[in-house]
């Protein structure tokens, strides 16, 4: 078979090979080339930058709408009920509904009025949150802990309309040709690739994973595409069963290319096609990552290359997108960051008031830091989304989970919420009973998509049955919202067991178990249809939102050193589970060595 790499661009430029600086020319580089190799200047470059850290506006417990805002949350915040609200506001929906490109957003069932809303809009104000917005769009190092710019926004912007545009531009066109040949070539009868796994984990993985799973009526050329993440063998395994290691292609996907658990999972990859008869490791094996010379040393000759402003979790519309693309097609992926684009418009360009990412961001600090809510719950009433909660968590919970502010100072208010969910129906059959019933209030997002995948109609009778299948699934997320609001008075259980006979001690008993309390806020979002253009706009959606609160708390949502501490204590304690029989370490923690001993024994 022709390898792979054979009609394939060159890997992609990824600026000065001496500072990595995208904006670099050589000529103009300050830094001696040769500084890539030394490590005292590669670890100053990294320092944070003064610009970095200098922060717009007061710190959102110094402001004066935040005391307003306690004051609001004492008057009426705590005890506003949304069925008396909705009573007293006919025009409420209307008031507190929103359109953003592709997404409808319903907020009118949370525990807010327009008032809250202009406090929590003077709050962004106060906090700057616009002018962080434009800092990060502009290309400040804003992830200052890692001397860092920020500019997922430009992977999705037209050509010539942000920062760094004929680099991103260059990889993507290049990373699309090469999809469009390989599709080409497959449809022909020329390559006999029928499945990639992606190997990679957390941002290498979540999202292409989530976006794949979410466009799979998308999916080109009948491409299996699949995703190993775990450094459980395990995970490969389930992944290669059944496969031929002649028709896989192997997406390497690691930023970094030092990711303990990426690098261990490609190396069992190699061994599997080894043992599988494959010859061409350069015809199967294709890097994703900013780190083209690790990829090299790997074996890999067909590489696409992006920039260390681009952080993991925001990176599924850079090269990492490649097994997107690979499955839905490169007109579609393209249809994705479309989507993805006019939604960074709209965060831009909306009225504060109409502007759905900075609302809901600023929701999110009301929830967590007046309400005192701990979690939110993502349930997406569409099957194609079950891996977005799992997206989230990193996306929200890797930016916001910190607790000191972007300067170091420690943070007296707390920050990211737990971010959890599984799809509808499914979550109703699990933890709704503790939304509720339960003593905690959770908010719940709901995710609607108007129509069906492409195909489920009524022109065949499963089609009809699946469309049927549809309404039930919409008919049930906007019931659990109207349940979450409404809850169940004791009197309404009562009445409804009128006349079955109970003793009447016993139906008391019972009614105060079929009791809900109701007012448990929830806000609705609705897609007309799960495209690549709606999900793009979905995504962005997100960021921008974690983007918001993150700037309002002051903290540096672009960093993830507490992921650190685990790696490092892990690469420590290997060795013992490699030189098996060996005395166990004695510096370890009794719990630890005992916990050892036990593995070992
Ligand atoms: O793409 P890489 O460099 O393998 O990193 C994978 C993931 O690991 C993390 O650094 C956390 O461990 C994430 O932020 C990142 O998405």
């Amino acid at each position: 078979m022709p390898a792979l790499s054979d009609t394939t661009p060159r890997p992609a430029r990824l600026g000065c090979a001496g500072c990595h600086d995208l904006r670099c020319r050589g000529g103009a580089c300050e830094t001696p080339h040769d500084a890539s190799t030394d490590p005292e200047r590669r670890r100053a470059r990294r320092l944070p930058s003064r610009r970095g850290v200098r922060l717009s506006g007061l710190r959102c417990d110094r402001t004066l709408a935040w005391a307003t805002l306690q004051g609001h949350y004492a008057a009426h915040g705590r005890d506003l009920d949304l069925r008396e609200a909705f009573a007293r506001d006919p025009q409420r929906f209307e008031a507190l509904s929103f359109e953003a490109p592709e997404v409808f957003v319903d907020l009118s069932k949370n525990l807010v009025d327009t008032a809250t809303l202009q406090f929590l809009l003077e709050l962004a104000r106060e906090c700057g949150v616009a002018e962080r917005r434009d800092a990060m769009l502009r290309g400040d190092t804003i992830n200052a802990t890692e001397g860092r710019a920020v500019l997922h926004t430009a992977l999705r912007a037209p050509p010539g309309s942000a920062p760094f545009s004929a680099d991103v531009h260059g990889v993507l066109d290049a990373m699309l040709g090469w999809v469009d040949a390989l599709h080409a070539r497959i449809a022909d009868g020329s390559s006999p690739i029928r499945h990639v796994v992606n190997i990679g984990i957390g941002g290498s993985d979540l999202g292409p994973q989530m976006v794949v799973g979410a466009l799979e009526p998308y999916v080109d050329r009948g491409l299996d595409v699949r995703f190993v993440s775990n450094v459980d063998g395990h995970d490969l395994q389930a992944a290669l069963r059944g496969m031929d290691a002649r028709e896989t292609l192997f997406v390497i996907a690691s930023k970094t290319f030092t990711t303990q658990e990426t690098m261990a999972n490609a190396v069992a990859a190699k061994a599997w096609f080894d043992a599988g008869g494959g010859t061409d490791v350069a015809g199967h094996f294709v890097a994703t990552t900013s780190n083209v010379e690790a990829a090299a040393r790997f074996g890999i000759t067909t590489t696409f290359g992006f920039w260390d402003w681009v952080g993991g979790r925001y990176s599924l519309w850079s090269a990492i997108g490649l097994p997107i693309a690979l499955a839905i097609g490169s007109a579609r992926f393209r249809e994705l960051l479309a989507g993805a684009h006019a939604m960074d418009r709209h965060f831009t360009e909306a009225p504060a008031d109409r502007n759905v990412p900075l609302l809901l961001g600023l929701l999110d600090v009301w929830y967590r830091n007046f309400h005192g809510f701990a979690s939110r719950s993502v349930a997406p009433y569409h099957q194609g989304l079950a891996r977005l909660p799992a997206f989230l968590q990193q996306l929200e919970m890797e930016s916001n989970g910190k607790r000191v502010d972007a300067s170091g100072a420690a943070l007296p208010y707390e920050t990211s919420p737990v971010v959890w969910g599984e799809p509808g129906t499914n979550a109703q059959h699990a933890y709704f009973q503790m939304l509720h019933q339960g003593t905690d209030v959770v908010p719940v997002e709901f995710i609607l998509v108007k129509q069906p995948a492409p195909g489920v109609d009524g022109s065949t009778p499963l089609g009809a049955q699946l469309a049927r299948q549809h309404r039930m699934l919409l008919s049930n997320g906007l019931a659990q919202a109207q349940a979450l609001m409404l809850g169940k008075t004791a009197e309404q259980a009562l009445e409804e067991r009128a006349g079955t006979g109970g003793a009447a001690e016993a139906e008391q008993v019972l009614a105060r178990h079929r009791t809900f309390p109701g007012n448990r806020p929830s806000s609705t979002f609705v897609l007309d249809a799960l495209t690549p253009r709606a999900l793009g706009a979905l995504v962005a959606l997100y960021e921008h939102r974690v983007f918001t609160s993150g700037a309002v708390w002051r903290i540096n949502s672009f960093d993830q050193w507490g992921v650190e501490l685990g790696k490092t204590l892990s690469a420590a304690l290997l060795p013992a589970f490699e030189q098996r029989g060996g005395p166990l370490p004695a510096h370890l923690d009794p719990s630890t060595r005992g916990l050892l001993g036990r593995l070992l024994g």
